[in-house]
């Protein structure tokens, strides 16, 4: 099969959708691959790199995108990416589709195989295409959450582990899965006092079993979280309805009721965010002010650490790539519930319930549609 791999043009975003390695072991299953040139040059995989795995370097997008059936990136098709998807080709790469009807729309009429990452499954019924982001995101959620509570940012001035004598800062994290979990092992270690709220109760019996009473687990309900969140310093939003836009659970009231200087940092802002006042942000500019609390909504925070990103996503992609190359993608999530899991939009159809709903177009049933 023909694979393409076009740089990403989304601001600040430096991961590519394979590296050296990864299109090594492709051409090695026998199939050509196409790499946009500078591609992964600025995490120092250069066009030598890709040629000497067996990739052709090609100088354009638009030159990527018409030798292809298969498309490898990160991030959502920008505008002019989607413009150039055609009939017969897959696109392979996240997608976030729930709180982007113009993208879903430009998808459903390029008549493209359009399989996202992020709603790939496995047998234990988790998202291991979304996983290592969400370790990388959860991780930096609160380095980027300490920094914005720095004074010249806009924070209250004060430090996430406070020092003798004075008291750490209260982390609230709403949402204890991959993320969650994550942000909750940097904001402990840094010495915050952390609360994390979740609605499985296997969630927060796991972390109270590995941190004991050296974190305060809460299940959510309007209340808990209302209490929470107006008495942090550092709120992470780690919430997720697989594929669905996220439940704006923090309101307006709430934000305006935290302290002075406080910060939000909603990670599930590429779900729509889980805060009323939250809107997407880019590592450019990525933070904003409302009733005094510090936004920082970045829907791509991976983008800044790319290097150990794209090696964490290409470890968990690789196979799917390599099943899709092989087979072709209908055979491929014919044979694996797991990849078909991953199918938003096939055929100028949405195949993803929630998507659906959450933009207004009709569902297909996925298996009906490839004769399952
Ligand atoms: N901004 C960025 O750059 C990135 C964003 N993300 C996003 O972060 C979000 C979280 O991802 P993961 O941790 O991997 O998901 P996950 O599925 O591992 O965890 C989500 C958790 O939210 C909990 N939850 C659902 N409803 C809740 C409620 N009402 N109250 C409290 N908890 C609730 C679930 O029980 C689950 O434990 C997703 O939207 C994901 O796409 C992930 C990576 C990068
Ligand atoms: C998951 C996601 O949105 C990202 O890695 O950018
Ligand atoms: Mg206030």
């Amino acid at each position: 099969m023909k694979i393409g791999v076009p740089r990403e043009i989304k601001n600040h975003e430096y991961r590519v959708g394979m590296t050296p390695a990864a299109v090594h072991e492709l051409v090695g299953q026998g199939h050509e691959v196409f790499v946009e040139t500078h591609a992964g040059a600025a995490i120092g995989f250069s066009d030598d790199d890709y040629r000497q795995a067996g990739a052709q370097i090609l100088q354009a997008a638009a030159e990527v995108f018409d030798a292809v059936e298969l498309i490898v990136k990160v991030k959502e098709p920008q505008a002019e990416e989607r413009a150039r998807l055609s009939e017969g080709q897959t696109l392979f790469t996240y997608l976030h589709l729930a709180p982007d009807k113009p993208q879903t729309d430009d998808l459903v009429a390029s008549g493209a195989t359009c399989i996202a990452y992020e709603t790939v499954t496995d047998r234990k019924g988790r998202l291991p295409l979304l996983a290592p982001m969400s370790e990388v995101a959860g991780r930096m959620s609160i380095q980027a959450g300490a920094h914005c509570l720095e004074r010249s940012v806009g924070g209250r001035g004060v430090l996430l582990g406070g020092v003798p004598g004075v008291a750490a800062a209260r982390v609230t994290i709403v949402g204890g899965g991959v993320v969650g979990q994550n942000a909750l092992a940097m904001a402990v270690g840094m010495g915050a006092q952390v609360t994390v709220l979740d609605r499985d109760m296997d969630v927060l019996r796991s972390l109270d079993h590995l941190y004991g009473n050296r974190i305060t687990t809460l299940f959510s309900t309007a209340h808990t979280l209302d209490q929470a969140v107006t008495e942090s310093d550092l709120v992470v939003g780690s919430v997720l309805i697989p594929g669905a836009s996220a439940p704006k659970l923090i309101t307006r009231d709430m934000i305006r009721r935290m302290p002075e200087g406080s910060v939000l940092v909603d990670v599930a802002i590429d779900q729509g965010g889980c805060a009323e006042t939250s809107k997407p942000t880019t590592h450019a500019d990525p933070t904003y002010m409302v009733d005094g609390v510090v936004h920082y909504c970045v829907a791509n925070m991976p983008g800044a650490v790319a290097r150990t990103s794209t090696l964490a996503l290409n470890n968990v992609t690789l196979p799917f790539i390599s099943a899709i190359a092989n087979k072709g993608a209908d055979q491929a999530m014919t044979d694996d519930p797991h990849l078909l899991a991953g199918l938003n939009v096939y055929d100028g159809k949405v195949t993803y319930k929630e998507v659906a709903e959450a933009t207004g177009h009709p569902y297909t049933d996925p298996a009906t549609l490839l004769g399952i």
